[in-house]
């Protein structure tokens, strides 16, 4: 069983105290049951219903019992299309812009080259214009 699927949308009908699912790790939960009894709290719950719980799950580091719990509401598993919201997973090693800014330094370098080749040949291209008068 929990086999499932719901795309982004379907969950997101799923967003009130009475009906509340949420996505963890692209997991479908039924969080409605257990709203209650989170020793968090239904405000943050409530937050995330309908919605990628991933990084909030993971920020505030639930203990095992915790996650045993999520198992027990599992519901399906989340199929992603394109254009869906991106996943708000936590990953706290991969929020520097080291790739981002590797990959801006090539096209800047790549337009300082072109640009230079351009502004070589027409020097060039002046220079034998001038010669030739
Ligand atoms: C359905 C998903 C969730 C389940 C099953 C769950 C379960 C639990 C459980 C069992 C605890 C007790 C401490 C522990 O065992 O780690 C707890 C504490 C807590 N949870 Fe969740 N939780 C869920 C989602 C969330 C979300 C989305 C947030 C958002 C920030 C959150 C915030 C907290 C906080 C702040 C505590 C600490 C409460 C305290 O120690 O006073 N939880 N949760």
């Amino acid at each position: 069983m929990a086999t499932k699927e719901f795309s982004y949308s379907d969950v997101s009908e799923h967003n009130t105290k009475k009906d509340l699912y949420v996505v963890v790790h692209d997991k479908v939960y039924n969080a409605t049951s257990f709203v209650d009894e989170h020793p968090g709290g239904e405000e943050v719950l409530l937050d995330v219903a309908g919605q990628d719980a991933t990084e909030a799950f993971e920020d505030v580091g639930h203990s095992d019992e915790a996650r045993e719990i999520l198992d027990g509401l599992l519901v399906g598993t989340l199929k992603r299309k394109p254009g869906d919201p991106a996943p708000k997973t936590y990953t706290p090693s991969n929020t520097s812009m080291g790739t981002d800014n590797a990959g801006m330094g090539v096209g800047v370098y790549a337009i300082l080259l072109i640009g230079g080749l351009l502004a070589f040949g027409a020097y060039k291209y002046m220079q034998a214009n001038q010669e030739s008068q």
